[in-house]
């Protein structure tokens, strides 16, 4: 029998998948509520896709459990109401988009007609009657998630639904998304990107190494803030700050200082610094970005944005 699928569409706990030795999931403890846009988080290898799959019932947990919709993973009542794209779509090239989409339909027992809404709402209407081959990637993607809308689904889950679209691409699956969550689905979204999860998403889990390192709101993930510091001579505010704060919270950014520390002290550090002689020409707070969290939890480097 369904259990608390009204609420929590999908609940895991201790869910961990092992291939030989080695945890590519390890003891997940997952929610995602109806209503929001989940994101899952993590560098590549992270183990985001093997979790979608598993949450799928495609692969078996070596331990743990996990409910989707109040079932069993797997179980063709949860199925019947979740859509996915993982791993990107797989589609007959020679073939319309629309023609794919009711190859699609057929194979699911679903009704025709529902392709042309899917189209329209993925805003592939005008390109339907054309061959798969001929779309660009983004539309490719999106003709992806139209496939897995076919169903009304409660749930889609989008694995890296951006992975490899143009910046066009990639703010039209965006937009996208968020009309996926205004017309009332839950999204589980995974991906490698900071930004676009702070962008869209209401709740995001990160996980690293297969474990769970963080979980929250995203404006909880933020966290504690930054305080920006301009002063002169710099290297003598740096060498003070470093004292009062700790020298792993002192960072050289541009002309000036990023300090990690509770903004309740712009006050008190600003004093100690006019104190010492030192002409403080700017002391702001900035707000912390969730990819700050990001780097602090996975200890990994940047340049995925
Ligand atoms: N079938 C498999 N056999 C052996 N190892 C696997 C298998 N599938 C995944 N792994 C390993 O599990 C780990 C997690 O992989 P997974 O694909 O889930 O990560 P991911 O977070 O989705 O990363 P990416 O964004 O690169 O797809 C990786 O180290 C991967 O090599």
């Amino acid at each position: 029998m369904p259990d608390d699928s009204d609420e929590l569409l999908v609940r895991t706990t201790d869910l961990s998948k092992r291939y030989g030795g080695a945890a590519a999931v390890d003891r997940l403890d997952l929610t995602v509520r109806r209503g929001e846009i989940f994101g899952f988080l993590g560098p590549n290898g992270a183990g985001k896709t093997t979790t979608l799959r598993m949450l799928l019932g495609l692969i078996r947990p070596s331990s743990g459990t996990a409910r989707v919709l109040g079932r069993p993973p797997g179980h063709p009542a949860a199925l019947r109401a979740i859509g996915a794209l993982i791993e990107g779509p797989a589609f007959y090239p020679y073939l319309s988009g629309r023609d794919n989409l009711r190859l699609v339909a057929r194979y699911a027992g679903i009704r025709a007609g529902r392709t042309d809404a899917a189209l329209e709402t993925v805003g592939l209407a005008g390109r339907g009657g054309d061959a798969f081959a001929t779309y660009s990637l983004g539309m490719k993607q999106r003709l992806g998630v139209a496939a897995a809308l076919l169903k009304d689904p409660e749930l889609v889950i989008l694995d890296e639904p951006t992975n490899g679209l143009d910046p066009g691409g990639m703010r039209d699956m965006r937009g996208l998304i968020r009309d996926l969550a205004d017309w009332g689905h839950t999204v589980l979204l995974s991906s490698h990107l900071m930004a676009e999860v702070e962008q869209l998403c209401d709740r995001v889990a990160v996980i690293s190494g297969g474990r769970l390192v963080a979980e929250g709101d995203v404006t909880e993930l933020r966290g504690e803030s930054v305080l920006r510091v301009r002063a002169d001579p710099l290297d003598r505010a740096r060498e003070l700050l470093e004292r009062l704060v700790g020298p792993d919270r002192v960072a050289l950014d541009g002309g000036g200082l990023r300090l990690r520390t509770d903004p309740a002290g712009a006050g008190p550090l600003n004093k100690e610094l006019v104190g010492a002689g030192i002409t403080v020409t700017e002391l702001c707070r900035e707000k912390r970005t969730l990819e700050d969290a990001f780097f602090e939890v996975t200890g990994t480097g940047g340049g995925n944005r």
